[in-house]
C-alpha cells in the first residue's frame, strides 16, 4: 500500500454482494478518484481462497495470491481501511460445488477427500478445511463490533414499515432447547494468571493419554472455558422433541449455525438427521458407512452417495427413508416447491437469520404443502436460544412488534481476536473414546480444567483474550455516551465463563468516566425482557454481548425493526487503529443470485455498503487530514438519506428498479450533494458536470436498466464467474457507464 495516498481496500466476495460490487466499484472509483483516494480491490471469495491453497497443483498463470492472509496482516496497521462485504462461510456441500466448478474451468485442484485415509489425503483435507465455514471474518475482525441502524434508516422504516406477520395468543410455536448435557451445563471457566502454554488432552479409561491439541498459547488475564455437549443427551433431546412434535401435530424445524460454528454444529445437525431417520440408519447404516455417507453435510450427502447404487437398492433405501416420515413430525421446508427440507443441507437454515424470519412471520415457517405453519423451533444449545423463547412468549402476549413505533437495539459485540466460541474451531473435538478431557499447562503439567466425557461428545476450548474485553467495555461506554442510550451487558452469572466476564466488565468500567451513564449487567433472559419492554414503548437500548449473541441479535432486532439486517451500519474499529467497515449483518443471499440468473433482476440492497463507505471515507478524512475525503463522506451520507426518502431502493420484482438502478440514483444524489457543497470549489465544479449528465439522462438510464431485465443471463459461473460476463451483466446502461467514465480524472 502506498502510504502517501489514502487507500480504501474493497473486498470482492461471493454471490449477491459480489455481483453488486461489479456494478458499484466503478461508481466508487469515479468519486474517489476526484479526491485522490485509491480504491484497491481484494478477492476473498471462497473460490479464490480455494485456489490460493493449491499453488502447487496449478500452473503459474492459474495461481492466485493468498489475499485473505495479506488483509489479515493489514489489520495490524493503523492506516488500514477495509470495506468488507458478506462472504460465503462454506458448508461442505458449498465447498464441493465450488471445487467442481473450478475443476470444470480447468483448475486441476484435487478432489475433496470426504474420508481421508492416506497422509496425502489428510494433508489435502487440512488445506480444504481452511476454506470451510467462517474462515474470513475471524481473520479480518481484529476489533470488536459496533452495529446499529443509522437514524435515517430507522426513520425510513418508521415511515415505510415492512410487512409483519400477526402473532396469535393461540400460536403453538415454541423454542425447544436442551435442559441438560449441553455446552451451558457442564462449562468450566477460569481467568489465566500469567502467560501460559497449555495442551488439550484426553485420558481414556485404559490409561492412555491422547494429545488432541499440543499447544495453545494463553496470555495473562485471558478467560478460558472447557465445555462439552453430551452426544447421549443430544440424541435423547432430539428423540423427545420429535415425538412431542409428532404427537401434538406441530411442525419441526432445526436452527443451528453450521457455517460459523463449522466443527461443532455440523455434528449437532447430523445427529438430528440420524435420529429422525433412525430406522433407515439402523437398517442401512453399514452400507452408508461403506459409501462414506456423512449426514453432518445434510441429507443431500446421503442422496448423492446412494446415487451410485443399483436402482433396486437405491429405491429400497429411499422407500425406507420415506417410511420414517410416517411416525415423524412434518419438517419445515426450505423450498417446498422442490421438496427441500430443513435437513437437506446444514447451510440452508442458519439460526441468526432463520429465527428472526420466523418471528417476523408471526412464528410461522413453510410446510411441505407450501403453507405457513406454527413450528417447534429446535435450537439445541440452551446457552443462547432461551432469548428466542422469551421473544416468542413476548409476541404471543403483546402481538407482533410494530416497526412504526418500536425503539432500536444497537449492539456492541465482543468479537476481536477470535473471541469465545467463534475462535474455537481448531480447539473443538468429537471425543473418540470415553475418558477425562483435560486442559493441561505444558510447563508444569498442572491440570487447569477437567471434564468427564463420553464417546461422541463434542468438547471444546474457548478463549477470550484480555485486551479485547477491555476494548469492548471501552466501546460500550463510548457508544452509550455518544448515543445517550442505556447499555445492558448481557451476561449470565450462572454461566461460569460469563461470571468471569462480569468481574472484568466491572474492573474495566472503573477505568472510564461513567457519570450520568445508564450501564447495567443482566442475564440474557432478563436482558431481553428488559430490552423488549422498552422496545415496544419506543425506547432504545444498546446490547453489549459476547460473540454469539452479537451475531444473533444483529439479525434479530434489525429484521424486526427494518425488515432486514442489510440496512445496518456495521463497523469494526480495529484494535490496532485501522477500520473494517462491513455491510449490514446479513449474508450473501443465494436466492438473489438465482433470481438474477433466471430473470436478470438483482434485488440485493447495497444500502449497508453505502453506509459503510461513508464511514470509511469519514475515517480516512479524520486520519489523513484529507478534507476531500471528509466532504465525500458527508455528501454520501446525505445522498443515502435522499435515496431512502425518495424510496429508490431495489424492488423485489423483476422489471422494476433493482440494485443497479438504485446505484444510479445513489450516484446522482451523491454528485448533486458534492456539486452543492461550498467547502471545496474544485470538487463542486467537477461533480456539477456529472450531476448534470446523470440528471438529464435519468429516463434513458432507468429505461436501459429496466429493459435489460426479464430474461436469463449467463455470468460464466457461480462461485468463480467470468469477470467480463459478470461485469457486462451488471453494467447494462451504456449511458450510465459513459457518464461515470467521463468523471474519472
Ligand atoms: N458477514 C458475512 O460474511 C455473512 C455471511 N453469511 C453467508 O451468507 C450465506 C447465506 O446466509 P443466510 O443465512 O441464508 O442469509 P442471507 O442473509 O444471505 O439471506 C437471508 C435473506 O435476507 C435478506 N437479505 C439479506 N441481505 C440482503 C440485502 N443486502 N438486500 C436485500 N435482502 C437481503 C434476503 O431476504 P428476502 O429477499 O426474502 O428479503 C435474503 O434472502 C451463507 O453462505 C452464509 O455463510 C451469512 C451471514 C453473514
Ligand atoms: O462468519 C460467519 O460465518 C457469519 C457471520 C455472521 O453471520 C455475522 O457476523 O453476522
Ligand atoms: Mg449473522
Amino acid at each position: 500500500m502506498n502510504a502517501k495516498q489514502p487507500t480504501i481496500i474493497y473486498t470482492l466476495t461471493d454471490e449477491a454482494p459480489m455481483l453488486a460490487t461489479h456494478a458499484f466499484l466503478p461508481v466508487v472509483r469515479a468519486f474517489a478518484d476526484a479526491a485522490d483516494i485509491k480504491v484497491e480491490s481484494s478477492d476473498i471469495s471462497v473460490a479464490n481462497r480455494i485456489l490460493s491453497e493449491f499453488p502447487d497443483y496449478l500452473p503459474e498463470d492459474k495461481r492466485v495470491g493468498d489475499n485473505l492472509a495479506e488483509l489479515g496482516k493489514l489489520t495490524q496497521l493503523p492506516e488500514t481501511n477495509i470495506i468488507k462485504l458478506p462472504n460465503i462461510s462454506a458448508s461442505v456441500p458449498q465447498l464441493l460445488a465450488a471445487i467442481k466448478e473450478l475443476q470444470e474451468k480447468g483448475y486441476e485442484i484435487p478432489d475433496f477427500p470426504g474420508n481421508p485415509k492416506t497422509d496425502e489425503e489428510k494433508e489435502i483435507r487440512d488445506r480444504y478445511t481452511k476454506c470451510l465455514g467462517s474462515a474470513v471474518n475471524p481473520v479480518l475482525r481484529e476489533g470488536n463490533s459496533d452495529r446499529r441502524a443509522p437514524k435515517a434508516v430507522k426513520e425510513y422504516a418508521r415511515k415505510h414499515p415492512h410487512s409483519m406477520g400477526k402473532w396469535s395468543m393461540a400460536s403453538r410455536t415454541h423454542v425447544a432447547h436442551m435442559t441438560t448435557g449441553d455446552f451451558y451445563h457442564g462449562e468450566k471457566s477460569m481467568t489465566v494468571d500469567g502467560d501460559r502454554e497449555v495442551r488439550m488432552e484426553l485420558v481414556t479409561a485404559d490409561g492412555e493419554t491422547h494429545v488432541l491439541k499440543p499447544k495453545v498459547s494463553l496470555g495473562d488475564g485471558d478467560v478460558i472455558d472447557s465445555m462439552f455437549m453430551s452426544k447421549k443427551a443430544l440424541i435423547e433431546f432430539y428423540e423427545e422433541q420429535m415425538q412431542d412434535a409428532y404427537e401434538t401435530g406441530v411442525m419441526f424445524s432445526l436452527h443451528v449455525k453450521a457455517t460459523m460454528m463449522r466443527v461443532s454444529h455440523p455434528i449437532v445437525f447430523g445427529h438430528a438427521v440420524r435420529v429422525f431417520y433412525k430406522e433407515a440408519f439402523a437398517k442401512h447404516g453399514e452400507l452408508f458407512d461403506e459409501l462414506g455417507v456423512n449426514v453432518n453435510n445434510g441429507l443431500s450427502d446421503l442422496y448423492s452417495k446412494i446415487d451410485s447404487l443399483p436402482a433396486t437398492k437405491r429405491e429400497e433405501i429411499i422407500d425406507d427413508l420415506h417410511k420414517c416420515h410416517e411416525h415423524r413430525p412434518e419438517l419445515a421446508m426450505v423450498d417446498s416447491a422442490r421438496g427441500i427440507t430443513n435437513f437437506h443441507s446444514p447451510s440452508d437454515v442458519i439460526v441468526d437469520a432463520s429465527m428472526p424470519a420466523m418471528i417476523r412471520s408471526g412464528g410461522k415457517m413453510y410446510g411441505a404443502d407450501g403453507r405457513q405453519k406454527d413450528t417447534k423451533a429446535v435450537n439445541p444449545e440452551s446457552t443462547f436460544s432461551r432469548i428466542y423463547q422469551e421473544m416468542v412468549n413476548f409476541c404471543k402476549t403483546n402481538g407482533a412488534f410494530d416497526p412504526t413505533t418500536m425503539g432500536t437495539v444497537p449492539n456492541v459485540g465482543l468479537m476481536a481476536q477470535k473471541a469465545e466460541e467463534y475462535g474455537s474451531h481448531d480447539k473443538t473435538f468429537e471425543v473418540p473414546q470415553a475418558g477425562v478431557a483435560n486442559i493441561v499447562d505444558n510447563a508444569t503439567d498442572e491440570v487447569l480444567l477437567t471434564q468427564d466425557v463420553e464417546e461422541g461428545d463434542i468438547w471444546r476450548l474457548c478463549i477470550v483474550k484480555d485486551a479485547p474485553i477491555r476494548d469492548w467495555v471501552a466501546l460500550a461506554v463510548r457508544r452509550t455516551r455518544e448515543s445517550g442510550m442505556p447499555v445492558v451487558f448481557w451476561l449470565d452469572p450462572y454461566r461460569p465463563h460469563e461470571n468471569e466476564l462480569i468481574a472484568k466488565v466491572r474492573k474495566y468500567l472503573a477505568d472510564h468516566d461513567t457519570d450520568g451513564l445508564d450501564i447495567q449487567i443482566m442475564s440474557q433472559v432478563r436482558a431481553i425482557r428488559y430490552t423488549m419492554e422498552r422496545l415496544i414503548r419506543g425506547l432504545d437500548t444498546i446490547s453489549a454481548t459476547g460473540n454469539i449473541l452479537r451475531d444473533y441479535l444483529t439479525d434479530l432486532f434489525p429484521i424486526l425493526e427494518l425488515g432486514t439486517s442489510a440496512k445496518m451500519l456495521s463497523i469494526v474499529p480495529l484494535m490496532a487503529g485501522g477500520g473494517l467497515y462491513e455491510t449490514g449483518a446479513g449474508g450473501s443471499a443465494p436466492k438473489h443470485v438465482k433470481q438474477l440468473l433466471e430473470e436478470n433482476h438483482l434485488r440485493w440492497d447495497s444500502l449497508g455498503e453505502y453506509l459503510a463507505l461513508a464511514v470509511s471515507l469519514e475515517d480516512l478524512g479524520t486520519k489523513t487530514g484529507d478534507a476531500k475525503a471528509t466532504i465525500l463522506a458527508k455528501a454520501l451520507d446525505s445522498a443515502t438519506g435522499t435515496l431512502l426518502e425518495n424510496s429508490k431502493g431495489p424492488s423485489r420484482s423483476t422489471g422494476e428498479l433493482d440494485n443497479r438502478g438504485s446505484q444510479y440514483y445513489l450516484a446522482l444524489y451523491w454528485a448533486r450533494e458534492l456539486a452543492e457543497q461550498t467547502e471545496d470549489k474544485g470538487l463542486a465544479e467537477h461533480f456539477a458536470a456529472l450531476a448534470e449528465k446523470l440528471g438529464e439522462s435519468e429516463d434513458v438510464i432507468v429505461k436501459e436498466f429496466n429493459d435489460a431485465q426479464g430474461q436469463a443471463v449467463d455470468i460464466g459461473g457461480y462461485y468463480y464467474p467470468d469477470q467480463e460476463k459478470a461485469t457486462s451483466v451488471m453494467r447494462p446502461s451504456q449511458t450510465f457507464n459513459e457518464a461515470l467514465l467521463s468523471a474519472r480524472k
